[in-house]
């Protein structure tokens, strides 16, 4: 991938750990040297977060994640704060070793952690006790002191303990942090699953490296880029509803025809020139009382669709759309129509009944549960490594697939990933999916090739999540994700 822009840079461990090596190794930064300036980084950031921190407690681990904890405690003890310092291993490894020597040197004492020992009273305490270099789920001593960490704001080294920093999953303890300060670059795990309940706010501190220490390390994924502008330019004077798109919406089986009406609304309010949806007969009156805009038609199967589909430039199918012969039927036939379409609830339920192709052009936007069926394996699997899950479907199926929940991802058939840092757990309620849907699709019917029209339409939406809820999520409702969108597809978000 070409971005170099840091702050959007999304790597594995092992990139960062190549990162480092090259930093060391060819660019000629030591690596204590790189240790030092993380303490420094991290500890100007307790100091601007917590600046009446009288007390500071720091945990300790035995690697590099500790040295960069040894010598942040120096730098408290020497700006003449407490510290107290708790050391899960009595020596540490190469330059962990000489952090912790300067540490001692400085006047600072270490406490060794034993089983059962008391936390630091502190006023902020620092999580120096792994970083990249977790390689299993966290036992014995080191367990024990995170699962009784509470009552004190933390401030995670790089990444919080516990935390796969490759897939933002967490297997038994973790630290919860306030804030994580990470170091080099942004490991991509921080960004999805676990990650956004453990690693509060982040901070990226590149620690100066040269340019050449990222050269030939090409991003694993990026964040979603909000510049609505580069693929949705302002729309011309001189235009008619015919050159947005006529997105066509297939769903609403008996008692979901709300689903379906939620992703023609959202096309509407996201810009599709027209906009009609195909669902059940009884459905279509309270339809047209609801949004007259919407054209809506009640269809008996699939045979009945070829109209529609005729005239359709997108389909937006699945909201509502169940598992019986109708939905069926009208799944055979959009698929079968060859039409761009999104794919999305039941429709990817029948997908991993019926081996079926999707045409090129198919964005897929699953949840979890839905990614699970699709690949044949349960839910834990696929929230255990969000990456690998996206970027197999989307190998597997060849379309662009966009992994939903908390920090969505979006994966083409490439390998190339992005990664939405917005979106709130309000939007874990009925309905949320179905205007996603609805988003792409209008994306799409306004000439966003599937790749942007994912990615844009999921950073729309979440963003739009964002804006609805406000300091108040529980509550929030699809519906009301309509007013922002609409304000953010004309561009408040650029
Ligand atoms: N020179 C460098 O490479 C830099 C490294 N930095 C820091 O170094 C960290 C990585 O350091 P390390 O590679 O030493 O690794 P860690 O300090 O994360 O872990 C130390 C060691 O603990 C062991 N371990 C892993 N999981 C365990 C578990 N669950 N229970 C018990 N032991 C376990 C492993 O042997 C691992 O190597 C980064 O996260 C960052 O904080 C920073 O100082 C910046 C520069
Ligand atoms: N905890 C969360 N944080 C961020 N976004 C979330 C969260 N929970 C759900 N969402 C988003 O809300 C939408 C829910 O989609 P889905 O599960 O298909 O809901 P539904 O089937 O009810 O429409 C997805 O876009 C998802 O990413
Ligand atoms: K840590």
């Amino acid at each position: 991938m070409p971005t170099r822009d840091p702050s959007l840079s999304l790597y594995t461990t092992e990139q960062v750990r190549a990162i480092d090596r090259t930093a060391i190794d060819r660019c000629g930064v030591a690596g204590f040297e790189l240790m030092q300036r993380a303490a420094d980084a991290a500890f100007a950031s307790l100091r601007r977060r917590w600046p009446d921190a009288r007390r500071i407690g720091v945990l300790a681990g035995a690697g590099n994640n500790g040295g960069d904890a040894f010598l942040l405690a120096r730098l408290a003890w020497q700006a003449g704060l407490d510290v107290d310092l708790l050391a899960l291993t009595a020596a540490s490894r190469g330059d962990a070793e000489r952090a912790r020597a300067t540490f001692i040197e400085a006047g600072g004492r270490i406490r060794r952690a034993e089983a059962g020992a008391a936390l630091p009273a502190s006023d902020v305490l620092v999580d120096g006790l792994f970083g990249t270099g977790l390689g299993r789920p966290l036992d014995g001593v080191a367990a024990d002191l995170v699962e009784r960490i509470a009552g004190v704001p933390v401030l995670a080294l790089d990444v919080p303990s516990g935390l796969d920093a490759d897939t933002g999953a967490r297997d038994g303890a973790c630290v919860r942090a306030d804030a994580t300060v990470s170091f080099v670059a942004w490991k991509r795990g921080l960004f999805t699953a676990d990650a956004l309940d453990q690693c509060g706010a982040r901070e990226l501190a590149t620690l100066d490296l040269p340019a050449a220490a990222y050269d030939g390390i090409a991003v694993d994924a990026e964040l979603v880029d909000a510049q609505i502008g580069r693929v949705l330019p302002p729309r011309r004077a001189n235009v008619n509803k015919s050159r947005f798109g006529h997105v066509l919406a297939l769903g609403g089986d008996d008692g979901y025809g709300g689903a379906i009406r939620l992703t023609g609304e959202a096309a509407l309010r996201c810009g599709a020139g027209l906009v009609s949806v195909a669902t059940r007969a009884a459905h279509v009156g309270a339809l047209n009382a609801a949004r007259p805009e919407l054209m809506a038609r009640g269809v008996d199967d699939g045979a009945a669709l070829a109209p529609l589909l005729q005239r359709a430039t997108v389909l937006a199918l699945g909201p509502g759309l169940g598992l019986r012969d109708w939905g069926r039927s009208l799944f055979e036939a959009a698929l079968t129509s060859g039409k761009p379409l999104v794919v999305d609830a039941d429709a990817l339920n029948l997908l991993a009944d019926v081996p079926r192709r999707v045409p090129p052009g198919a964005v897929l936007t699953p949840h979890p549960g839905e990614a699970a069926r699709l690949l044949g394996c349960d839910v834990a699997s696929v929230q255990r490594d969000r990456f690998a899950a996206a970027r197999e479907l989307a190998r597997t199926r060849s379309a662009i697939v966009v992994l939903k929940g908390a920090g969505s991802l979006v994966a083409a058939p490439d390998g190339r990933v992005v990664v939405c840092p917005w979106g709130n757990p309000g939007m874990a309620s009925a309905g949320m999916g179905d205007v996603l849907t609805g988003v792409i699709a209008a994306l799409l019917a306004q000439g966003c090739d599937a790749w942007d029209a994912a990615r844009l339409g999921v950073a729309l939406h979440a963003r739009a999540g964002d804006a609805a809820a406000g300091d108040a999520p529980r509550g929030l409702v699809a519906g009301d994700l309509f007013g922002p969108l609409r304000r953010l597809v004309n561009g408040a978000c650029a």
